[in-house]
Formats: C-alpha cells, sequence, structure tokens
C-alpha cells in the first residue's frame, strides 16, 4: 500500500474487482459529448465514480481516480448542510430549446448558468440563449460559462452585450490567466462590474492557486474529481480566500454525490452550485437520482442499482479500455503522490 497524502491507496486488484463501467446518452449533447461514460468502483466506504473525458491524459487524469479511491476507500467529511443549492445548466442550444431544457428540472429555478461561445455560433447566438432564459426567468440569477472560447476583444464585446440581462458572473470567458485579468480590467475601466470567475485555469493548471494569487478572478469554480478529491478541494477553496462555486463534472449520480458532499462541507455558498447536470443525462445508476426540487439539492450517499448498472453496461471492448485507463492511472498515481 502506498500512501498519497492522507488517502492510503488500495491494491489496484481491490479496485478492478469490482469495476462496473457505463454508457448513458445524454438528453441533449453537452461539451461535444452524446454518450457519457463513466467507471464506477466500490470500496469499504462506498462507491466512487472515475469519468474523465476520454481525451485526458494520466498526468490530469490521475486527480480523478484519488477523488473516485476517496469516495469508496475513505467516505465524506461531515456536511455542515442537508441541502444545496443550485443552479440548472443550459448547453449552448438554440433558444427555442431552452424552454424544454429548463422544463426537466424539478419545481421553481433559483439561478441558470447558460453555455456561450460555442465554436460555430456567434453572439446573436448567445444573446438569444440569454435572453430567452431571463424572459422565461424574469427573477432567475443568471450566470454564462465560455469555456475559454473567446480571444479578449471578444470576451469584453461578448461581455458587455451579455451584461445587459444581469449577469451574476461569467466563467472562463478566455484561456490563460493573464487573460481573465485582463477581462476584468477592460471591462472595469469601461465601468462594468461584472464579476469573472475561473474553472479551467482551477482545474486545469499545474498550480490550481496560481488564478487566486494573480487576483485574475473574482470567484473560482471547483470541482471535486479534477481536484483530487473532496479533501483537496478543500484545501484549494481554504487557501484562495475567494468565493467558491461547487461544479460537477458531468458525472452519474454517485460522482455528484462527491461534489455534494464537498459543498456541504463548505461554511459558505454565495452561488448556486453547478451540480445539475444529472437532469442532462438520459439514464442514471440509481432509480433515485440526485436532482434537485425547488432549486435545491439534498445531500446524500448514492447506492447503484443492479438493474440500472446492467441496463447502461458499456461493451465489452469499452470496459477492457477503462480497465487499461485505471491501471495505466493507477500507476501514475503511485508513483507520483
Ligand atoms: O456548472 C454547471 O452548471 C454544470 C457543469 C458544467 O458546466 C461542466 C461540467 C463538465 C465539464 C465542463 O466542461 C463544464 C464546465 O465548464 O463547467
Ligand atoms: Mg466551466
Amino acid at each position: 500500500m502506498t500512501s498519497a497524502n492522507e488517502l492510503v491507496v488500495p491494491p489496484l486488484d481491490d479496485i478492478l474487482s469490482t469495476l462496473r463501467v457505463v454508457s448513458i446518452p445524454m438528453k441533449v449533447k453537452f461539451r461535444g459529448v452524446t454518450y457519457r461514460e463513466s467507471a464506477l468502483i466500490k470500496g469499504p466506504a462506498g462507491w466512487g465514480e472515475f469519468a474523465p473525458f476520454l481525451e485526458y491524459q494520466p498526468a490530469e487524469a490521475s486527480a480523478w481516480l484519488k477523488g473516485a479511491l476517496e469516495a469508496a476507500w475513505q467516505g465524506f467529511p461531515e456536511p455542515k448542510r442537508h441541502e444545496i443549492p443550485l443552479n440548472a445548466t443550459v448547453p449552448a442550444v438554440g433558444a427555442h430549446e431552452v424552454e424544454r431544457v429548463l422544463s426537466r428540472y424539478e419545481g421553481s429555478i433559483r439561478e441558470v448558468k447558460v453555455k456561450v461561445a460555442e465554436k460555430g455560433q456567434t453572439l446573436s447566438d448567445d444573446c438569444a440563449r440569454v435572453a430567452k432564459v431571463r424572459e422565461l426567468l424574469p427573477d432567475a440569477g443568471i450566470k454564462v460559462d465560455a469555456n475559454m472560447g473567446w480571444d479578449l476583444p471578444q470576451a469584453v464585446e461578448s461581455l458587455t452585450h451579455l451584461s445587459e440581462y444581469d449577469l451574476l458572473y461569467a466563467e472562463q470567458p478566455v484561456a490563460t490567466i493573464e487573460g481573465l485579468a485582463q477581462v476584468r480590467a477592460e471591462l472595469r475601466e469601461k465601468g462594468n462590474s461584472l464579476l469573472i470567475a475561473a474553472d479551467e485555469s482551477v482545474r486545469k493548471a499545474e498550480d490550481p492557486l496560481k488564478v487566486a494569487q494573480a487576483k485574475a478572478a473574482d470567484v473560482l469554480i471547483i470541482k471535486a474529481a479534477p481536484l483530487g478529491g473532496i479533501r483537496s478541494a478543500l484545501r484549494i477553496v481554504e487557501k484562495s480566500g475567494l468565493p467558491c462555486v461547487i461544479s460537477s463534472a458531468l458525472e452519474t449520480s454517485i460522482g455528484i454525490s462527491a461534489g455534494a458532499a464537498l459543498a456541504a462541507s463548505l461554511p459558505e455558498l454565495p452561488f448556486g452550485c453547478g451540480l445539475g447536470t444529472v437532469s442532462l443525462l438520459d439514464g442514471d445508476v440509481t432509480e433515485n437520482s440526485l436532482v434537485a426540487r425547488d432549486g435545491m439539492l439534498p445531500v446524500r450517499t448514492v447506492e447503484p442499482s443492479q438493474e440500472l448498472l446492467t441496463r447502461f453496461s458499456a461493451s465489452d471492448a469499452r470496459v477492457r479500455w477503462w480497465r487499461e485507463r485505471i491501471e495505466h492511472n493507477y500507476a501514475h498515481l503511485v508513483i507520483n503522490n
């Protein structure tokens, strides 16, 4: 056994012996994903989810394995709250599809995050989508997420227009930390106090605290899996000194339960969390999915159903691919921790 911070990494055979791989269709394409593949593992503390996107290599994906092992072998810290506020998530759909996407969220909606800057789309597509959300939910908080899709002039121009819809913040308008700081400064010069949030600059960075140290953003988006699990994400939240928003990595209810546990460990949640993405999946591994009602998500553990694990089971070839992926990431984790 090898020690990785406080996590004791279990033997590889123990991890692989419980492996189930699922492939769940998306109701609507999200970040290019139409089927969400995910590896689920069971340990003494419960189930963990290992679902880095398919293109991620071990340097990045091994942190996701550490997060899954933490959930399955260590469990979650004591919660400070039993439900957490959530945002609905609207992918880069046409404005005419917004109502249908929002109808998948049960009860009232307090906050909505809208994807913008999608490749092949224009600023008027973004404005039409955000305008539709504002029209349908006049009192909701709205935030936008560009996933690094703009350069500096495009970001300043787009956010100037989109600010007309009264936004809570703009997530990752450009790719770099310097760029985030520049967008923020240029907007301020124009008298626009829109908050800038960093997502990729935290979860894909070698040093997730650099963006806070550089004072390049007002808000951090924090995801448990890419940051190596709940405890490691909590340390980043504490050290950053910035308001943080806990968000999903498009997992099944099992991964979302880890995100919810992270959110439940925080003393303050100044914005709705981005953990409402089970509503974008056309299926789940439990009948009792972790979805919000009236914008609040319950904090609880999730036990998958054997029937659903079988129904959404990936092909033998994909299971083999995921076994090998776990082996590679395990080796990376053991060597580097
Ligand atoms: O934050 C949300 O409302 C939902 C989660 C979400 O947007 C994401 C989940 C998974 C992958 C990411 O590209 C994406 C994000 O950029 O935040
Ligand atoms: Mg984001």
